[in-house]
């Protein structure tokens, strides 16, 4: 095995090789250098500048960004059309240039918040949508790795050897750092809550009565607790804890403006690769026992009840809904399944569907977001009644992230079981999916497993 430097040292003398092949002059446009890495990266280091972390534990996946090649932000209800355009003239004069045939791509991040408004909230360190395509990537999957190398066109040849030995310097040799060890836990003092326990019955009544008159069929409310830590949470550590704990989720970290925003997600909003789309409903959820029977008989209480098999439905006919525009052959299993994860169990339905000629990832996506697992049904009359009736803005928290290829193929996850982390301090969310029957009590419990996803692993960090 190549000890870091020389991986350091072969790849720089493939830079300084690749530089002269790269179509530099010419047009506005986005070139990209794409180098095998000799050895797969074991971490991935924290840094001070912008940069985006996706790791999938079970399917080997990794792709990580630092730095900014080019971004594009949006805000209003347009924002996914808008930035579709950019990505679309992107895709035209987006040049890639792979000399070790490695076979991968490049790529770039999409994220947004979970609602339109084009004003972002004064502490959010995060636009409400944003297209960006990082100076350096990184993407490992099946034991091959990739290095992606990105800049806007023209660019002088001599200048970008230097810039891009300069980062290569910084950060290979921290990819192959021994990874760090969970620490010590550490206690987490819940500072702040909104709503508090009595202020969420409310809230679910306030729905409950909603859901009576017929106005809605299904809100999904939700939570915020504040808490700080003995330490500054490490990042690092953290995103390592998540994945162990949850290895079958979408692990997200996003970094801007001095704080990260970490999730560790079980939903995917869509997956589009070439006209195949697959969309997760997931909705209708139990906690764990450590007791093996009296796990199981959660589940089997999950999977017969009635309360939870509707909430569920709503988000599978409104999926159907917003994709029969635009897609043939939809296809969901007559039954949901079961998804177990560490701190909660759930109903899931994988969902498949054909989309047609020219359908792109941006307009699935608006069609799609914000689902009933998320928001509610009818999808505008849970919306505006969430933003008047919660006591808090969501921000990117049940908002959507992932990346695409130059040929907009991609995938994004649903925020879920994030937090936003400043120094010693984190904020989480998480919500419950109100119908006609839902218990308060229940649903408060329903969200504290949930939270509990991030805070157990927050004690490691
Ligand atoms: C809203 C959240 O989760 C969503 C709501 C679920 C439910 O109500 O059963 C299940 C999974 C998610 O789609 C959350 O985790 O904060």
């Amino acid at each position: 095995m190549l000890a870091p430097l020389q991986v350091l040292d072969q790849l720089k003398v493939s830079l300084a090789e690749g530089i002269g092949r790269l179509p530099l002059n010419g047009e506005d446009g986005m070139v990209s250098l794409l180098l095998g890495l000799p050895r797969v990266p074991t971490s991935l280091p924290q840094r001070v500048g912008p940069h985006f972390h996706f790791r999938h534990v079970h399917r080997d996946d990794l792709r990580a960004g630092y730095g900014i090649a080019a971004e594009w932000s949006a805000g209003g209800p347009a924002r996914l059309e808008q930035l579709a355009e950019s990505a679309r003239g992107l895709r035209a004069v987006w040049e890639r240039v792979d000399p070790d045939e490695t076979g991968f791509d490049a790529f770039a991040m999409l994220g947004f918040a979970a609602t339109v408004d084009a004003a972002p909230m004064i502490e959010d360190h995060l636009p409400n949508a944003l297209f960006w395509v990082p100076e350096v990537g990184i993407r490992s999957s099946g034991g091959s790795a990739v290095l992606v190398l990105s800049t806007r066109r023209p660019a002088q040849a001599s200048a970008l050897l230097q810039r891009w030995s300069g980062l290569l310097d910084e950060l290979i040799p921290s990819f192959y750092q021994p990874v760090d060890g969970p620490r010590m836990p550490a206690d987490l003092r819940r500072e702040f809550a909104e709503p508090d326990r009595a202020g969420w019955a409310e809230l679910v009544k306030a729905a409950l009565a909603q859901i009576h008159q017929g106005a809605l069929q299904k809100v999904v409310l939700s939570r915020r607790i504040d808490v700080t830590g003995t330490r500054c949470f490490d990042v690092n550590r953290l995103l390592g804890a998540l994945s162990c704990l949850f290895p079958s989720c979408q692990i997200v970290s996003l970094r801007r403006n001095g704080s990260t925003f970490v999730a560790a997600t079980p939903e995917r909003l869509l997956s589009q690769h070439g006209r195949a789309i697959e969309v997760d409903a997931i909705a209708g959820t139990a906690g764990r026992d450590q007791d093996v029977d009296a796990d199981t008989a959660l589940a089997e209480a999950l999977c017969t009840s009635d309360k939870n098999l509707r909430e569920h439905q709503f988000v599978i006919d409104a999926i159907r809904e917003a994709l029969q525009p635009c897609c043939a052959r939809i296809e969901a299993p007559e039954q949901p399944q079961l998804m177990q994860l560490s701190n909660a169990q759930h109903l899931w339905s994988p969902i498949r569907a054909q989309a047609d000629e020219a359908v792109d990832l941006f307009e699935l996506a608006a069609r799609l977001h914000p689902t009933p697992a998320t928001n509610g049904q009818p999808r505008h009359s849970a919306s505006g009644w969430l933003q008047a009736g919660e006591p808090f803005q969501r921000g990117w928290y049940t908002g959507a992230a992932g990346t695409l290829e130059p040929d907009l193929s991609g995938e994004l996850w649903v925020l879920l079981r994030c937090a936003r982390l400043c120094g010693q301090r984190a904020e989480l969310y998480a919500g419950a999916g109100i119908v006609a029957g839902s218990d308060p009590g229940t649903e408060w419990e329903e969200t504290e497993a949930k939270l509990s996803a991030m805070l157990s692993a927050l004690q490691y960090a």
